[in-house]
């Protein structure tokens, strides 16, 4: 039977998952590795404090995660993916409240960026396609 999320080893083994599939789609892969050249060994540990600070509030994290986004080539097709591969991670390592809380600020989160960077108005109200 699958556990909650209850510390900072699931969150790292969490992450871990979730960034190995990112770097095997087709479409956020070359993102992360070809446009952003995201160096691994720095990005992961900061997303290990992020999220710990974000589910256990932690203040781990001192940083500003949009800005790093606003230059991104990415739509609303990426984020659509991005909250498909981050879901389906949680789901396949992980069952209860936290995790179920996990998945709801990931969505927010990424429904409030992309509202910053304008591919959608409203939540669920989309302004192109
Ligand atoms: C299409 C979706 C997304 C793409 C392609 C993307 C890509 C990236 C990239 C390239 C970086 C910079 C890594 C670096 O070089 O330092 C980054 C940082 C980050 N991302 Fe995303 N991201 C996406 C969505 C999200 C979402 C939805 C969240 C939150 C739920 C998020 C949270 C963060 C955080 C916290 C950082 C670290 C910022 C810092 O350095 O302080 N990202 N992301």
């Amino acid at each position: 039977m699958k556990g909650d999320i209850t510390g900072e080893q699931d969150i790292k083994l969490l992450v871990d998952t979730f960034y190995g599939k990112v770097n095997d789609d087709e479409l956020l892969g070359p993102i992360f590795n070809g446009f952003a050249q995201v160096n691994w060994e720095h990005h992961l540990p900061v997303m290990y404090s992020f999220w710990s600070s974000v589910l256990f509030g932690t203040m781990a994290y001192k940083g500003q995660p949009f800005p790093k986004h606003m230059r991104l080539p990415i739509n609303r097709q990426h984020f659509a993916r991005w909250v498909e591969l981050f879901t389906q991670t949680a789901d396949e390592l992980f069952e209860g409240q936290k995790t179920q809380e996990l998945k709801q600020k990931a969505s927010s989160i990424a429904q409030i960026f992309q509202m910053k960077m304008g591919l959608i108005g409203t939540i669920g109200n989309k302004l192109t396609d």
